[in-house]
């Protein structure tokens, strides 16, 4: 078996926004390989954050992927505009969509991976009739809303549920999905997280609330790349 490729996604909520061209190009100049945006819409989730605009205004100085989490409610309407602005994956809840294989389409249709999210009380059972139309498995590992929370435990089990649901479509199928979660990362418990199963790891203030006195960004996605590599 060949060893897992891992993706170390920060998340821009907790960067500088007044900063914020500035953040994604050095954060990925210290190694990250995709840029975590995550659009609230104070309805879905208790809070209020950035849309397709700043999408397009960051777009410039990054090359890395754009990995643009909806939160949002409804969803449809919002995809062509952040397809347009330059997100490279765009992924939502399924029970904020009124239509998830249309939602899925929509966004494929517009040249974008797609994904589903799953809050952590959020079953599986989602994926059951749209694998095919999936790039991206996104497990939240804390309630939706907010950065600086703690890793909910349970989401060990769930993302080992995960794994052997895309496991088993990918010896099927020969077609791969990411498995991206997101929520409390952190250096001490990010091999954990991966030995579960996960590939893809966002983390916002594990790496944003890092000072430069400390290593900066490079330290710290260096550190998670190290802890990574014990998994
Ligand atoms: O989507 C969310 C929160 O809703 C996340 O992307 C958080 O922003 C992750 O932040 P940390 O838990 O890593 O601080």
């Amino acid at each position: 078996m060949t060893a897992p490729t891992y993706r170390i996604a920060p998340s821009i909520l907790s960067a500088d926004f007044a900063r914020l061209g500035e953040e994604v190009r050095r954060v990925t100049e210290a190694g990250a390989d995709w840029i975590h945006f995550d659009v609230m819409d104070n309805h879905y989730v208790p809070n209020l954050t950035i849309g397709p605009l700043v999408c397009e205004a960051i777009r410039p100085h990054v090359t890395a992927p754009i990995d643009v989490h909806l939160m949002v409610r409804p969803v449809d309407r919002i995809i062509p505009d952040f397809a347009k602005a330059g997100a490279n994956i765009i992924t939502f809840h399924p029970e904020a969509s009124d239509h998830i294989d249309r939602s899925l389409a929509l966004i494929r249709d517009h040249g974008c991976q797609a994904g589903l999210v799953f809050n952590p009380a959020t079953p599986l059972h989602y994926l059951d009739h749209v694998m095919d139309r999936i790039d991206v498995i996104l497990l939240m590992s804390v309630n939706p809303g907010f950065g600086g929370q703690s890793f909910i435990p349970e989401t060990l089990n769930k993302l080992r549920d995960a794994r052997a649901r895309i496991d088993a479509y990918t010896a099927r199928t020969g077609r791969q999905i990411l498995l991206e979660v997101d929520g409390g990362v952190k250096v001490d418990n990010i091999a954990e997280i991966a030995a579960a199963g996960a590939d893809t790891f966002v983390a916002g203030s594990a790496v944003f609330g890092k000072p430069d006195a400390d290593g900066g960004y490079k330290g710290i996605i260096g550190a998670l790349r190290q802890a990574l590599a014990a998994a």
